[in-house]
């Protein structure tokens, strides 16, 4: 008996034989089969039936009937099993439901609960009443809108935890919560020094801004930004100045920043929405009058998500910022008690707006001496105490650290060696717990095993030249990291009437040699005739800005005039191609400071007369040979010290910024003060057999000479700083 088609289909029917038998049945045109076939496909498609019915071939209808049966048959399967899911989870909802229900009754009955939504807002409201009338009335209005909003919402939707978030945020504020000053200067005095080394300066800025402060009750004005090179304790001095308030410390980085919204919060239609960091800090410090240190300010971003800065300088400027709105929480929110405190390493790069409402103070590095005593009274006991290693089990000789401040860490900061103390304290550490208790032995660090801590020093090389051949001049200059010597080189010859200037740039040596060889003629080969078809070029490379091209031009036009003076047949600046060149191409440097020793580089290779040993200057030259004053006189000073210069040219108009400095600062060097560069160039070339000028222009050359103190090493370091390459610090 062949078994029906349904019955076929559920046994999964695929069989050879078995269709054989089915192919033979159902070709016959019985009336009765056919019913039979209609009934098994009652729920096929009318046009699948119609399709069956007209097929003339047997084999080809009878496949078409199997077809629309496996195909009725698999949907039926499916209807059941969805059928049987969506059962099974009504009845868990179903259960989950009754439960809570009855969970909610019971605790109801029990009076052990009031309903989750009233209690939520039954909690906001307790938290606003405790606030009293601290809340300015706009707030206190916001947030009875949102509790009345809250408690039409179904606790179940996404608009309910919305405004629930934002109620948290509005009531976690501490309205009119402050933490009280300490108005004894006394002990503040006591406790910025507690913390930091020297900087008398920028302490006694802080304690005449704080004088202010707790006379007028408030700290309205403006706002303090620490400016300097890294590692020289800005942020640990916003720390400290908190700790001398008696304040909370907030501090967050504005480097790199670019979103708008993360100092003024998301708008509240963003999914995700978060107020500012201003607001953030509030909430965590729960004062309304912290210190909040935000970090380079020099490095904010500026891009399609807005402008930073304005936003910066809407929370900073104690003229708006009483009622400052952050777009998530858009109620008005006092800042003015908070003291706002900046960090930069430049001031070129904070927006003029911004740093108009600012009162700068630089930190311009320190000298070997103040870093010993750094290290000796801060770094070591720190270092060691933040690794646990005991005091009498650990003693680094004094030689060792000089070595370290000397060969390992020649920075304008401490940065550095602190992480050199910290490697070596942990390498003590490490061989401490290596040992037991009773054997352990103190651990001496000496120059002979330095080597074994902390590796071979970085900066073994000397200074970019020792002793500089002609057409090189040492400059002084002032970067994001201190202050750095600077060489200007000049090269150039005067090319053959075929030669165009390619070639002879081609043929210039763009770095002179260090032997001092030179492609430059000989003066008395610069004063035979020359081609005049050539005509001079100038070419300038070591990524100079706009004002910095401008001064190379300048120093060439002044260098030509000044020759024709002082030996009228030497015609080589008139005819020459020239390249000046100025070392470390990497480093962006601008700036009209060059001026000088861009002119006297010039001038030692038309001359072929180096300018004297260890000498460095810096100034503005004008096209009348006038030196106008520079900016950074102690960062130069400084490095000058570290590079092993002795003599240093300034312009007349900063002698008072040197006189300025501490002794101990200027100790060993001699500094000559001039305002015009008649006097520059006889300094320079002073017994270098060069021709020298019959009178100077200038008023009377100042020189200062300040004798080493008692016990004070003479010049302790050499060799530029490897760092500003890599970093990319714009020389000035
Ligand atoms: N005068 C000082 N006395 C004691 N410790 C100092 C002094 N100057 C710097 N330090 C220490 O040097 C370390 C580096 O200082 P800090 O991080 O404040 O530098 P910074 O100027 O903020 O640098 P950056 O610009 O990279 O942020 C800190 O541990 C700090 O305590």
């Amino acid at each position: 008996m062949v078994a029906t088609m349904k019955e076929l289909l559920k046994m999964q029917f695929v069989n050879k034989d078995q269709f054989e038998q089915v192919i033979k049945y159902y070709s016959l045109d019985d009336p009765l089969k056919l019913a039979d076939l209609a009934a098994g496909m009652s729920s096929a498609p009318r046009q699948d039936l119609q399709d069956v019915l007209m097929c003339e071939d047997a084999t080809e209808r009878l496949r078409k009937v199997l077809l629309i049966l496996k195909k009725d048959l698999e949907s039926t399967r499916l209807q059941s099993q969805f059928r049987t899911q969506i059962e099974d989870k009504f009845a868990k909802e179903n259960k989950k439901f009754i439960l809570m229900q009855q969970l909610r009754y019971i605790k109801r009955e029990l009076n052990l609960e009031r309903d989750d939504k009233q209690s939520i807002i039954a909690a906001f409201k307790e938290c606003i009443k405790g606030f009293g009338d601290k809340i300015p009335e706009e707030a206190a209005k916001v947030m009875d809108q949102e509790l009345s909003k809250l408690g039409t919402l179904e606790p179940q939707s996404a608009e309910f935890n919305v405004c629930r978030t934002y109620l948290e945020w509005l009531t976690a504020l501490p309205w009119g919560k402050f933490s009280e000053d300490n108005t004894d200067i006394e002990k503040a005095e006591k406790i910025l020094n507690e913390d930091h080394y020297s900087l008398e300066d920028v302490k006694e800025r802080i304690l005449e801004h704080m004088a202010v402060s707790f006379l007028k009750g408030s700290v309205h004005g403006k706002i303090m930004c620490l400016v300097g090179p890294p590692g020289v304790g800005k942020t640990s001095i916003g720390k400290s100045i908190a700790r001398a308030l008696d304040r909370q410390f907030f501090r967050f980085s504005v480097g790199g920043l670019h979103d708008v919204s993360e100092i003024r919060g998301h708008r509240r239609t963003y999914v995700g929405a978060m107020p500012g960091k201003i607001i953030q800090a509030l909430k965590i410090k729960q004062v309304s009058n912290p210190v909040i240190l935000v970090d380079e300010v020099d490095k904010l971003g500026r891009d399609f998500r807005g402008d930073p800065s304005s936003a910066l300088l809407e929370v900073l400027d104690p003229e708006q910022n009483s009622a400052f709105r952050d777009l998530y929480l858009d109620v008005p929110i006092d800042l003015s008690k908070v003291l706002f405190i900046c960090t930069a390493n430049v001031t070129d790069t904070i927006p003029g707006p911004l740093l108009d409402r600012m009162e700068v103070i630089r930190l311009a590095g320190y000298v070997y001496e103040e870093k010993l005593a750094i290290a000796n009274q801060y770094l070591i006991p720190q270092t060691i105490a933040t690794n646990g290693v005991p005091e009498d089990l650990l003693e680094l000789q004094p030689e060792a650290l000089a070595e370290l401040i000397r060969d390992y860490a020649r920075e304008a900061g401490v940065r550095e060696l602190r992480k050199l103390l910290e490697k070596i304290t942990r390498k003590v550490a490490l061989s401490l717990v290596r040992v037991e208790q009773e054997a352990r032995e103190r651990s001496t660090i000496s120059t002979e095993n330095l080597r074994k801590f902390v590796g071979q020093p970085p900066h073994s090389s000397e200074r970019l030249f020792q002793e500089a051949p002609s057409g090189v001049a040492m400059g002084l200059a002032w970067t994001a990291l201190g202050g750095q010597t600077l060489f200007v080189e000049a090269r150039g010859r005067v090319p053959a009437s075929s030669e165009s200037m390619a070639d002879a740039t081609l043929s210039l040596d763009a770095t002179a040699s260090a032997d001092g060889t030179s492609d430059v003629p000989s003066s008395s080969s610069k004063s035979s005739p020359r081609p005049r078809n050539a005509g001079p070029r100038m070419k300038v490379t070591g990524k100079l800005g706009k004002v910095m091209g401008e001064s190379s031009e300048i120093a060439l036009t002044y260098a030509r005039i000044f020759l024709r003076e002082l030996e009228p047949k030497n015609e080589f600046l008139d005819h020459a191609h020239i390249h000046l060149n100025m070392p470390e191409g990497a480093t962006p440097k601008d700036g009209p400071s060059a001026g000088v020793t861009m002119t006297s580089a010039l001038l030692s290779m038309a001359l072929d007369r180096p300018v004297k040993r260890d000498m460095a200057m810096t100034g503005e030259v004008t096209l009348t040979g006038k030196v106008l004053r520079v900016g950074g006189i102690k960062e130069k000073t400084l490095a000058a010290r570290r590079e092993n210069v002795d003599k240093l040219v300034l312009p007349m108009s900063n002698q008072a910024d040197y006189l300025e400095l501490k002794p101990y600062l200027r100790a060993g060097l001699t500094a000559h003060f001039v305002d015009h560069y008649d006097d520059v160039y006889r300094l320079a070339f002073e017994d270098t057999g060069a021709p020298m000028p019959s009178g100077s222009r200038g008023s009377d050359v100042v020189t200062v000479v300040t004798p080493l103190e008692e016990g004070q090493l003479p010049i302790f370091m050499t060799g530029a700083s490897g760092e500003s390459a890599t970093t990319g610090a714009q020389v000035q």
